[in-house]
């Protein structure tokens, strides 16, 4: 979600690392961040980037308000820095992979260059953003990925993690969703509200038939009529028929029924044909109630003739995975490039400014390898292992594109904002790219990354150095 207040959404150790900074005169020095993650969620093969177009709004207008700081000169920060945090904003430079492309660990996904302050003091708000609309983009891409073209509806706002059901929308839809019947986040991000009818309508009226007569009254535009408050087959499907032919004989149509329990497979069937029967053709199906990727997949591959189907707390909760582990790390310091070392290569940071590179198949399918290299060399054909050095590839002659392109320059965004439904539309392109050994569920493909040979040259010098400093040239 776009945050208004943005200076103080960040984590307390940045404002201090800052004023350390100023205070000796290094706070517009220029430094270089990686955003990448380490695992894919949900035992998947890839993940979908999200929330670009969000972080770069909410970078245009990132300050520290005056409330901020008098709330931070509470807190014991120096008056100077408070002055220099007063006037600061984003000036830096983003170059990111595009929005809704699918995205694979270790490679950078997105760089910022900025001054050292700027730079650390976004970070966490960078992360909060990336990571988790990511997380939800890639969830809902997993259920399109099996709903074929049913009709997808995020129903999650009320089992959401507080807020974030309104970014989670946001990122449903750009996974592959239609809908959502968060109505704020449909207003916020331009998206489609969409909803059927609750069990209380009907309870409230007693009596079914006249609670289904009194929705199709008021909405007769868009009825969706709840039929398993008493019993589906017995008196909601037929109470929805009842009403599904009054309102032909005025000109309207039914659009759906929504089945919410029992064996969801069974009932639709049941209903289709009760609803055929009775020449009620054009009424679609909907389903919801605790449904997954898993789920969803199950109903299909049972032929069950669900047209639409309704997901709340699996998607904007992410289940099983509560978090995508993207993080944030210093690559160069005034242009010298930096590492963080640590025992396991895995954990060792890649320094220097890069690019990613991901190849082509000659069908014009992804080829399933991605390359990161140093910005200032050519497109490798040799790569290595990021943390098994011994394992070497090289590559056959390939088209490949550069991922990282420039998003901001100077603090403003480059380009036009895209919209959700350009980005869905982009992500869908995306994943079409994508062999279905990549796309399937159990065990799928593991997309190779691979570094060049001069950014694992770079990293043996500096990792070198600092495990041995004494012996290092
Ligand atoms: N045909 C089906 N195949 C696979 N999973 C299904 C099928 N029908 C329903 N489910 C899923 O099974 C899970 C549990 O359904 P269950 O019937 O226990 O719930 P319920 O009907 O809500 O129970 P209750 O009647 O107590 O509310 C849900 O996640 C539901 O989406
Ligand atoms: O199971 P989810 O994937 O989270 O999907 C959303 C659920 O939320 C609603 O139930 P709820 O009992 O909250 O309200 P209702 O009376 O409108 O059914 C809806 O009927 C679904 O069952
Ligand atoms: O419109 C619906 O049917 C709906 C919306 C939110 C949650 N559950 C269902």
């Amino acid at each position: 979600m776009h945050i208004d207040t943005t200076g103080t959404y960040t984590d307390s150790y940045q404002i201090a690392m800052g004023q350390s900074l100023f205070r000796d005169g290094q706070h517009r020095r220029r430094a270089v961040f990686d955003y990448f993650f380490r695992k894919i969620p949900f035992e998947g093969g890839y993940v979908v980037f999200a929330g670009l177009e969000d972080l770069i709004d909410t970078l245009e207008s990132w300050r520290f308000t005056a409330d901020d700081i008098d709330f931070l000169a509470g807190h014991g920060f120096d008056a100077a820095y408070l002055d220099y945090l007063r006037t600061l904003r984003f000036s830096g430079s983003i170059l990111a992979a595009s929005e809704g492309d699918v995205v694979f660990p270790t490679a950078p996904i997105l760089r910022v260059e900025a001054g050292v302050v700027e730079a650390q003091l976004i970070e966490t708000l960078l992360l909060n953003t990336l990571n988790f609309q990511s997380l939800i983009a890639t969830k809902a891409a997993r259920i399109r990925e099996v709903a074929g073209d049913a009709i997808l509806s995020e129903f999650g706002l009320r089992r959401a993690q507080g807020p974030a059901g309104v970014p989670a929308a946001r990122a449903a839809v750009i996974g592959g969703f239609d809908s959502t019947s968060n109505v704020y986040a449909a207003q916020r991000y331009g998206l489609r509200a969409e909803g059927t009818m609750a069990h209380s309508f009907i309870q409230w009226h007693g009596d079914e038939l006249a609670a289904f007569r009194a929705f199709a009254q008021a909405r007769p535009d868009n009825t969706v009529l709840l039929v398993d408050t008493y019993s589906t087959l017995d008196s909601g499907v037929p109470n929805a028929i009842i009403v599904g032919r009054e309102m032909a004989a005025r000109g309207h149509r039914l659009r759906a029924i929504r089945l919410d329990s029992g064996d969801l497979a069974f009932f639709a069937r049941r209903a289709r044909t009760m609803l055929d029967d009775a020449g009620l053709h054009e009424v679609k199906i909907a389903a919801s109630n605790q449904l997954d990727e898993y789920v969803v997949r199950s109903l299909r591959q049972q032929g069950a003739p669900i047209d639409i189907f309704g997901v709340g707390t699996s998607l904007v909760t992410g289940q099983p995975d509560a978090a995508l582990d993207g993080v944030y790390k210093l690559a160069c310091a005034q242009g010298e490039p930096r590492i963080k070392v640590s025992e396991s290569l895995v954990k060792t940071t890649l320094p220097g400014l890069k690019q990613v590179h991901r190849f082509l198949a000659a069908d014009g399918q992804f080829h399933g390898v991605d390359a990161v290299a140093l910005e200032d060399e050519a497109v490798p054909r040799a790569l290595t292992h990021p943390f098994e050095p011994h394992r070497t590839m090289r590559l056959p002659a390939l088209r490949s594109e550069p991922l990282l392109q420039p998003v901001m320059a100077a603090g403003r965004r480059l380009h036009a904002r895209r919209s959700v439904a350009d980005i869905r539309a982009h992500a869908a392109q995306r994943r079409a790219l994508l062999p279905p050994e990549y796309r399937r569920f159990e065990n799928p493909h593991a997309w190779k990354v691979g570094i060049s040979d001069r950014l694992h040259g770079l990293r043996e010098r500096l990792r070198q150095a600092r495990l041995h400093p004494e012996t290092t040239p």
